[in-house]
């Protein structure tokens, strides 16, 4: 009933471990809090919270309109709604380094499992689009060492994004991935690497755990599990696809009204009433009514 009861400093902590592990971890995106929870339920590692997502969740482009309160907010309202340690994209910091540790801070606060923070100018861009430009080295790293500097649980995770691949190639990504550990980066999230070799090539040059997105429509091929696996990376993220696949249901089901006038048709591929309930656990409450209500001081 109500929130998780693990901890915030408890699921960093089985996450690290978990992590350290080498083993590869799935991260889907949640769209909110529920969807949090049916990822919890069908029993993948970790949850992602999508800029993208979020910023699409308030009709937005992802070019970094988001404010953090309103990004730590959400990522508070997901985070607490699952057993599960939740990763949250916090684009290029919200400011300079300093605004850079606040972030850090908040969503410690938030109690997220960790963030990445990545190496864009402002206004950033989706990482799979063209026109995208990076920082300069030194104001890459200064970034991350802001954020470690700033974290107050050693468990919390700074992963730092690097964007420079499309910018400046592979070799410039090899290059700046390495500067970001040597920064402080527990871990590296390479953006939009072309083939399953050039994850293979980060992972090379690197010793700390690494990030795949399989972001659908992008500049990367959808590799399996397996294949990610087999290149070494250590968590992966599908960040908009479960918005993806319901925003697509929705589309279909008010096609549907217009045509039929009536959602019948579409009932096998609804969430049924009660797997909604179950998911929400409507009889824990129902069952802290009665137990309330008898409730007796003994004398
Ligand atoms: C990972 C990402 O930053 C996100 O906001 O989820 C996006 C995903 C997307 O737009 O498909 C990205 O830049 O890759």
């Amino acid at each position: 009933m109500l929130y998780a009861q693990t901890p915030a400093h408890e699921k960093r902590r089985l996450f690290r471990e978990r992590l350290a592990s080498g083993e590869l971890l799935r991260f889907p995106g949640a769209f909110n809090p529920l969807s949090a929870r049916l990822i919890e339920r069908k029993g993948f590692e970790g949850v992602y919270i999508s800029g993208a997502v979020l910023s699409a969740d308030l009709g937005l482009p992802d070019i970094g309109l988001t404010t953090l309160s309103e990004v730590a907010g959400r990522g508070s309202q997901i985070a607490r709604m699952t057993e599960l340690p939740a990763i949250i994209d916090a684009d290029t910091g919200f400011g300079e380094p300093m605004n850079v540790a606040r972030t850090v801070q908040e969503m410690e606060d938030a109690g997220l499992a960790g963030l990445h923070i990545e190496d864009q100018v402002n206004p950033k861009r989706c990482g799979h689009l063209d026109g995208k430009q990076v920082v300069d080295e030194h104001t890459a790293l200064q970034r991350i060492a802001a954020a470690v500097d700033a974290r107050r649980d050693e468990n919390f995770l700074i992963m730092a994004r690097t964007d420079i691949r499309a910018v400046d190639g592979l070799d410039a990504a090899v290059d700046r991935a390495k500067r970001l550990v040597d920064a402080g980066a527990d871990a590296i999230f390479p953006e939009a690497m072309a083939s399953l070799e050039e994850f293979a090539a980060i992972r090379a040059a690197v010793d700390v755990p690494l990030l795949a997105n399989m972001t659908e429509f992008g500049k990367s091929d959808l590799f399996t599990v397996q294949q990610l696996a087999d290149v070494g990376m250590n968590i992966v993220i599908w960040p908009v696809s479960l918005l993806r696949i319901a925003m697509g249901a929705a589309s279909r089901g008010l096609d549907e009204l217009t045509e039929a006038g009536a959602l019948t048709r579409l009932l096998p591929e609804m969430q049924h009433r009660a797997d909604l309930y179950e998911l929400i656990d409507y009889e824990g409450y129902n069952h802290f009514d009665t137990s309330i209500f008898n409730f007796t001081v003994a004398r």
